[in-house]
This record gives C-alpha cells, sequence and structure tokens, in this order.
C-alpha cells in the first residue's frame, strides 16, 4: 500500500494570492522525502495537507483528493490520521500541552489506551533515542527551544507512527543535536514512511530516497537522490551542497559593548560570563539549553521575573543595566525565539514600522527598502505569514529602529539560503553592533565578523572557519 496517494490538489487561502497546485504525487510506504523549496513556497501547507491540519484546522478553500494509507484525509479527523502519522511542526510550543516533560511523554500514549507498564518502558527507550534523558522531570516551559523540539519528537515517537511528518525538525536544534536528530531520523527510516522538509539539504540528503523541490505552490522537481547533481541548489534560492571557499572579509570595529552578566533562577548559574561586542557582526553558537538566548535576555533587561541578573552593561562606557527598559530599547532591540508574541498590527507595513514609530525613527524610505530587500508583502497580515516570512517581519521591524546594539535570536531559523543571504548582507551594510544567536554554520562562515560559542553559561572565542570544519 502506498503511504501517500495526492491527486488534482489544489489549495487556496482566503485573502491570499498564493495556492498549491499539485497534479499527482506518490509516496510508497517506506519511502523517505526531503521537501525542498523557498520560503513561502508552500512546504508547510503541503504537509498539512496530507496530516490534516489542512483543511481541518485551517481556513482554505481545496479541491483534489489526499489519501494516505488508502484513508481519504478530508473525510477524516486529525485524530483518526495521527494514529497512523505522526507530524513535528517547526514551532515545537504549538505542540507541548504538558507541565512536565514525562507527562509530555505519556500524554499522547494515554489517549491511545496503551498499558501504564508498557508506556514507561517506551519512554525510557524514546527519551534515549531523541537524548532527553536527563529532562524527563523538568517544566516544560522552561525548556530551551531545542529541548522542546526534542521533547515534541520524543512524544510523537511514543505513539510507534507508521509514518512521520517533519517540517523543519532541526531548524532550532544546535549542531550537536541536529547530527543526532538525523541519525535517529535515518535509523528510523527502515521502520517508517518519512516526510521531511528542511533547508540543511545537504545533510538530509545522505538518507532520503527522493527530493521534491516545490516553487510557487508547483512540484519543480521530483528526483531520485542518485539525480540530485542536476540540480543547482543555489540557483533555486536553496541552500548549496558545498560551501565555496570565499568568505567575506571580517571585520574589526570598535569596541561597543562591554558586559559582565551573571543570571541565576536562585538554585542554579545560568549565565556566569564577560562579553565584549566589536561594530560588525558577532555570531553566538553553542548547545541548546548553553545559556544563550538567557544571555541576549540579560543584555535586553528582559529576563523572565524568577532570574536574577548580576553585573554591569556598559555601550560606548555608559551603564545601561539599571535603565527603564524603555530607556535601554533606544539603545538596544532583542528580537526574541517566540517572534509572533511581537505581532499586534493588522498589515505587514504597519508591523514593520511601528517599532520604529514609538521610538520616533520612522522612515517611509527605509521601511519601504526592508519590505523590497525582504521580500515581504507589505499588506498581508503578518499572523498568516509563513514561518520563514514571520521571523522576516520581525526582523525588518527591529532593524527599521535605527539603535546601536541588536541582539537576534535565531534569526537565519526557518529562513531558506536565498533570504539568510539577504540578511547577512542586510546586516553588514548597516553601521551597527549585532549579536546573533544561530545554529546555521554556512551563515556563519559567510558573515560573521566574529564568533562566540556559549559553552554552560560561559562564552568562549572561536574562529569562523571552525564553525564550518564538520559542516
Ligand atoms: N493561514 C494562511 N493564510 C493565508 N496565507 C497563508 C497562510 N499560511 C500560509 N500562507 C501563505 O501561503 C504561502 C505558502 O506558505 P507555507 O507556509 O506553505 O510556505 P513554506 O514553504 O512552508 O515557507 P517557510 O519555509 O517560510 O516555512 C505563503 O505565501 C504564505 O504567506
Ligand atoms: N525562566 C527560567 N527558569 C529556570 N531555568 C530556565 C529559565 N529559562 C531558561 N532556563 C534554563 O536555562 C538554560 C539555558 O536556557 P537558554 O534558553 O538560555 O538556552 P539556549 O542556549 O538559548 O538554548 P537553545 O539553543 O535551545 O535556544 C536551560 O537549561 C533552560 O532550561
Amino acid at each position: 500500500m502506498n503511504f501517500l496517494e495526492i491527486k488534482g490538489l489544489r489549495v487556496f487561502y482566503p485573502e491570499s494570492s498564493y495556492s498549491l497546485n499539485v497534479d499527482s504525487l506518490e509516496v510508497k510506504e517506506g519511502e523517505t522525502i526531503l521537501i525542498a523549496g523557498k520560503s513561502g513556497s508552500g512546504k508547510s501547507t503541503l504537509l498539512n495537507s496530507i496530516n490534516g491540519v489542512i483543511p481541518h484546522e485551517i481556513e482554505v478553500e481545496e479541491e483534489g483528493e489526499v489519501k494516505v494509507f488508502g484513508i481519504n484525509v478530508r473525510n477524516s479527523t486529525i485524530q483518526q490520521i495521527a494514529r497512523f502519522v505522526g507530524t513535528l511542526l517547526q514551532d515545537p510550543d504549538s505542540q507541548i500541552f504538558n507541565y512536565y516533560v514525562i507527562e509530555e511523554l505519556a500524554f499522547g500514549a494515554e489517549n491511545l489506551n496503551i498499558p501504564r507498564e508498557e508506556i514507561l518502558y517506551r519512554i525510557n527507550k524514546v527519551s534515549q533515542i531523541v537524548g532527553i534523558s536527563h529532562l524527563l522531570n523538568k517544566e516544560t516551559f522552561r525548556l530551551s527551544g531545542g529541548e522542546k523540539q526534542r521533547v515534541v519528537l520524543g512524544s510523537i515517537l511514543i505513539m510507534n507512527p507508521k509514518a512521520l511528518i517533519l517540517d523543519e525538525p532541526t531548524s532550532s536544534i544546535d549542531l550537536k543535536g541536529t547530527k543526532e536528530i538525523l541519525t535517529t531520523l535515518r535509523g528510523l527510516k527502515e521502520k517508517m514512511s518519512m516526510i521531511i522538509a528542511e533547508h540543511k539539504i545537504n545533510k538530509v540528503l545522505e538518507f532520503v530516497d527522493r527530493i521534491i523541490i516545490l516553487d510557487k505552490g508547483k512540484i519543480i522537481y521530483d528526483i531520485k537522490r542518485d539525480h540530485v547533481k542536476e540540480v543547482d541548489f543555489e540557483d533555486l534560492g536553496l541552500e548549496p551542497l558545498r560551501p565555496s571557499p570565499l568568505p567575506k572579509k571580517r571585520r574589526d570595529g570598535e569596541v561597543i559593548l562591554e558586559a559582565k552578566v551573571k543570571v541565576t533562577d536562585g538554585n542554579r548559574t545560568i549565565v556566569d560570563t564577560e562579553i565584549v561586542l566589536r561594530k560588525g557582526i558577532s555570531a553566538l553558537i553553542g548547545d541548546n539549553g548553553s545559556g544563550k538566548s538567557t544571555l541576549l535576555k540579560a543584555l535586553a533587561g528582559i529576563l523572565p521575573i524568577n532570574l536574577k541578573f548580576y553585573g554591569s552593561i556598559k555601550v560606548e562606557g555608559k551603564e545601561i543595566s539599571k535603565l527603564p527598559v524603555e530607556k535601554r530599547g533606544e539603545i538596544i532591540a532583542y528580537l526574541p525565539q517566540e517572534i509572533d508574541l511581537m505581532f499586534t498590527k493588522k498589515t505587514v507595513k504597519e508591523e514593520v514600522s511601528y517599532p520604529a514609530k514609538v521610538r520616533k525613527k520612522y522612515d517611509e524610505r527605509v521601511i519601504k527598502e526592508l519590505l523590497k530587500r525582504f521580500n515581504l508583502p507589505e499588506d498581508r497580515d503578518p499572523f498568516l505569514l509563513s514561518v520563514g516570512q514571520k521571523r522576516r517581519v520581525a526582523i525588518s521591524s527591529l532593524l527599521a529602529t535605527g539603535v546601536k546594539v541588536f541582539l537576534l535570536d535565531e534569526p537565519t531559523t526557518g529562513q531558506d539560503w536565498y533570504n539568510r543571504k539577504m540578511l547577512g548582507e542586510e546586516l553588514r551594510s548597516i553601521d551597527a553592533t549585532f549579536l546573533v544567536v544561530t545554529h546555521d554554520p554556512l551563515f556563519v562562515y559567510y558573515y560573521a565578523d566574529r564568533v562566540y560559542k556559549m559553552v554552560n553559561g560561559r562564552v568562549i572565542p572561536i574562529s569562523p572557519e571552525d564553525v564550518i570544519k564538520d559542516w
């Protein structure tokens, strides 16, 4: 039996000119497929049409037929489909419902009426597979982004699905974790069918059977892995299979920020480090949970209330750590990982303009330029964009403020290579200081002037060339 059969599928979103058009697509049981395509090309729309989120949860107009293991998706419920097909979404927060990690893992299995002993056995096994055995008794809302993604993958595997749909499964996972998760998926390949949307093409290529490339809602390539050389990925705006050897010249700007930061939750010290930022782009890499986001939040002055800050933060020699948040916001701007939380406006243009207006820095020309550079539809509702587009809205709104220091928490997540290059070029052209948290070695190699690695809450300098070594 085929895992997937699609015939004449058309999906239209209301108030959007976008449509997904798939005349025919079959995936055999046991096959592993990579879906690639630029941001906004329709990867998530296609995956959601397979797991039933479309048409059951997202309002669309739809034609054609999607069958999963012979079952018509339109005539089933999401729960019926989820018994066979587990889905990992891009945003792990939307898939976590329980207070403790162990409850989250047990949750799905309990709904399937699996006996308690079997559940405990599976929790043990799955947590080893996804590397979360040490987190079982932790509160889910205190996990780092990458830890959450692993927990969600664990909560899916525990239900023993016949197929997996993975929408950028490693987008917020550290380099070591990405390797581990991909090795895990490679190991699962023998047991189940898989469809993976991923921007890190060369890492996934090692174990997929087929590659499908989407462009503007249509399948433009559907090829076996052996034929991959026929595709010029970079030409399509996608990550090249090999980085070219010539990155930009690294610049040595003047010192702008000097800080000593210690953050504790009362029991544990999460960050304890000194950091110096020079003008230009500093990248901050490091394992999930090592303290990168916490450092950024401490510098921006927006730590959660249970965390305490000790230390000093000087920008151009002036202490800013005691300034009220609005005053600090005139000097430092912060892009959080959870970008949806920031959106308050009805159109992309209003959203991008808003932080600049608040700071009385609004300049129509700058806004127009940013919208153009980042490929953003100015009249659309920001909530209804693809994940990559949303992130670019948030980045543009921050850049429009023209402050001195920008702290960007994973701005490259969910972006295709074309847009990551755009971001790198844009940041390089701005005369400001950037600290960019990222799990993206290619971005670091091409665009960072300096690289820091967070190791157990302490920042250490490393060379950009080292980051790419085993990419
Ligand atoms: N709920 C929605 N309402 C209206 N338009 C939408 C909605 N969701 C997505 N779109 C639009 O449909 C197109 C395809 O989006 P989709 O999320 O499928 O792209 P994607 O390839 O997964 O992108 P990314 O790599 O950025 O996640 C985009 O133009 C997007 O703006
Ligand atoms: N409010 C909080 N209370 C207690 N512990 C927290 C809190 N926020 C984060 N932590 C813990 O602090 C550590 C550092 O988290 P942080 O989010 O800074 O990591 P990170 O390096 O940004 O990770 P990732 O790459 O996964 O985003 C983690 O172990 C996390 O579980």
